[in-house]
């Protein structure tokens, strides 16, 4: 459905998109991820045709975005980061002017603006100048103008920022709703959303793609996955150091942490399985045990070691 090939952007000598090559199909909700800067809007402004690239080609559900950038337009939704442009306009104004430019009229055209705004809730303020809008309607407004067309990509810049946690969850469950027709790449800072919403992720570092794989692929690169966490407090609790030496003589445990006091990590060798051996443990000495779980792995320091280079396997602790 849509295919980036070594996409390039320079600002002068300095590259903030730097070699990006993936495709999307129809059913994927691909999520970018990457720190400040890392170039996911600039990747982005080239893929809906508002930049171009210095190199690097855009095929948009079989066109040449380059070479035909007004039909490739068509097929895309884009939700640009912050407010819409025009605040002098209303959401009801500015919808109509982009369903005139989209090509819609008559009864289709208002058919089509008062399902988009019961859809996205906006008909309470339709008639409100954008610029006396909340920064989470103003997003909303973005949203509607990005769906009136009902495209087959769509690409949100940061579809959830200054919305308040029931309309983000409200725009994720839009997202979900529409993916099966659609391709669809988000933005987000926010690491929860990529379990929430997205089929696979890629992470962007100083424009080029670190990673890329499902929201689970990605986790399990984390020197949490398989984990063990528990929490050993109360009357008979031993002290961090006397748990910490019984356990490390356990096979498979690489390294037990004290996250707080009382809350103990024990992470497993490469590949190994620990939770039986560590509960099994605890069991034999009787320490109070609180809680237990098996860690999935943790998304965010995934991202912090992959984009920080300091990604590395679990070594057995000192
Ligand atoms: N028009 C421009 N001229 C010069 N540099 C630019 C221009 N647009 C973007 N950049 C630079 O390119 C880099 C990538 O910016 P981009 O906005 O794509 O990052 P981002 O990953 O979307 O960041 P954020 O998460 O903060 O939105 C940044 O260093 C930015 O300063």
């Amino acid at each position: 459905m849509l295919e980036v090939s070594d996409l390039v952007k320079r600002f002068g000598p300095f590259a903030a998109v730097d070699g990006i090559s993936f495709r999307v199909q129809r059913g994927e909700v691909l999520g970018f991820l990457g720190p400040n800067g890392a170039g996911k809007s600039t990747t982005m402004k080239m893929i809906t045709g508002f930049l171009g690239p210095t190199a690097g080609t855009v095929t948009v559900a079989g066109i040449d975005a380059l070479a035909d950038p007004i039909a490739a337009k068509r097929k895309i939704g884009y939700l640009p980061e912050g407010a819409p442009a025009y605040p002098d306009m209303t959401p009801a104004g500015y919808l109509s002017f982009i369903a005139d430019v989209r090509g819609l009229k008559g009864a289709k055209k208002r058919e089509r603006i008062a399902e988009i705004a019961g859809r996205i809730e906006l008909e309470r303020v339709m008639h409100q100048p954008i610029d006396t809008l909340s920064k989470g309607f103003k997003r909303r407004v973005g949203l509607a103008q990005a769906l009136l067309h009902d495209p087959e990509i769509l690409i949100l810049d940061e579809p959830t920022d200054g919305l308040d946690p029931n309309q983000k969850h409200q725009v994720r469950d839009l997202i979900a709703e529409l993916s099966p027709e659609k391709a669809i790449i988000i933005s987000t800072h926010i690491l929860e959303e990529v379990s929430a919403v997205c089929s696979r992720a890629m992470i962007i570092a100083r424009g080029k793609v670190v990673a890329d794989g499902t929201p689970d692929e990605l986790m399990a690169r984390s020197r949490f996955r398989g984990a063990v966490v528990a929490v050993i407090e109360g009357e008979g609790a031993p002290d961090f150091e006397t748990i910490r030496e019984d356990l490390l003589k356990l096979p498979g445990v690489a390294a037990v942490e004290q996250e707080a006091p009382g809350r103990l990590t024990a992470l497993p060798a490469e590949g190994a399985m620990i939770a039986d051996a560590v509960s099994g443990l605890i069991r034999a000495r009787g320490w109070p045990m609180r809680s237990f779980h098996v860690d999935p792995g943790r998304l965010d320091e995934v991202f912090r070691s992959i984009t920080s280079g300091r990604e590395g396997p679990t070594e057995k602790a000192a």
